[in-house]
């Protein structure tokens, strides 16, 4: 089964490269270290003890394994249970099937996702907060969403960019990630602003039905996944929250000065898109 992704951006936006997954710049080519080993297991990952890749996350689990070959049928079946671990995938040095249970972010982002841009010829369309993304067809609590992928920077260009960002007032795409191992802090910057996939449309919620969290596959560089935390219906806006603390996932947005309005609508929103001064 190979990686596939079907989307592309809308045809309105001429400047945009779709790229469905993380690439690298000049300065941050040398991270992107490829594994070199991967677990023997003969069949399918089941037994944590046993399975190299498994053991690395301990307290983790895809819900495992379905049966038809079928990459739609994967994305229903195939759930996050728990994490409070970094999640590696197997990976082409394993020797396990490829319907092995510890396998699934690494076949590309689930079909039935639509971008759809709001208040096109409105008179609010300033007030707007842009384009969504929505789905056509109802996702399952746990189910895996797409990746939010784009280049991956340095905190030195991630700054450089969001200033330039800022003076023209442009939208921000540049998140971080925080992933502390022990007293080891890993943080990776993604900036999907030219270079990005069907991820970079999804817009944040007080009141988010999806979270992101890192996934490995082959790479130490993690993709950036949204998982469904809770069911998601038919023609609802595919949301997650932009300041996920405990995660230290966060937009490289505007300063305190300039906190940007949220327009989620949730009853309880907390009024100011989150942000992140500090990227060093
Ligand atoms: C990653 S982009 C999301 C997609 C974007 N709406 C678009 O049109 O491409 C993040 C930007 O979308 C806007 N945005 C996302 N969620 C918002 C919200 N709840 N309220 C207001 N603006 C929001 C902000 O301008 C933010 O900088």
């Amino acid at each position: 089964m190979e990686f596939s992704d079907d989307y592309e951006h809308p045809s309105t936006d001429a400047k945009l490269i779709y790229t469905p997954e993380n690439i690298p710049t000049k300065s941050t080519k040398h991270k992107f270290e490829e594994f070199t080993s991967g677990c023997k297991c003969m069949t399918l990952c089941r037994v944590q003890h046993e399975c190299s890749c498994l053991r690395n996350f301990l307290n983790y689990d895809y819900d495992f394994f379905t049966s038809e070959d079928n990459l739609q049928s994967m994305h229903e079946n195939y759930t996050l249970l728990k994490r409070d671990m970094p999640i590696y995938e197997c990976n082409q040095n394993c020797l396990c099937s490829q319907y092995c249970g510890n396998r699934l972010v690494q076949y590309g982002p689930r079909k039935n996702l639509k971008i759809v841009p709001f208040d096109n010829n409105s008179k609010e369309k300033l007030k707007s907060k842009g384009a969504g993304l929505f789905t056509t067809a109802i996702i399952k609590k746990g189910n895996f969403v797409c990746e939010y992928a784009g280049e991956i920077i340095s905190s030195q260009e991630a700054n450089k960019r969001f200033k330039t960002q800022e003076k023209q007032k442009l939208m921000n795409y540049i998140f971080f990630v925080n992933e502390t191992f022990g007293t080891n802090i890993i943080k990776t910057f993604v900036d999907p602003s030219i270079f990005g996939n069907i991820g970079r449309y999804i817009n944040h919620s007080c009141d988010p039905n999806c979270e992101v969290i890192p996934v490995r596959v082959d790479n130490v560089i993690p993709k950036l996944c949204i998982f469904a935390t809770k069911d998601i219906n038919v023609d609802e806006e595919i949301t997650f929250d932009y300041g996920d603390g405990q995660l230290g996932f966060c937009p490289l947005d505007q300063t305190v000065n300039k906190k940007k309005k949220c327009l989620c609508d949730f009853v309880n929103c907390r009024k100011y898109l989150p942000f992140c001064k500090e990227t060093e």
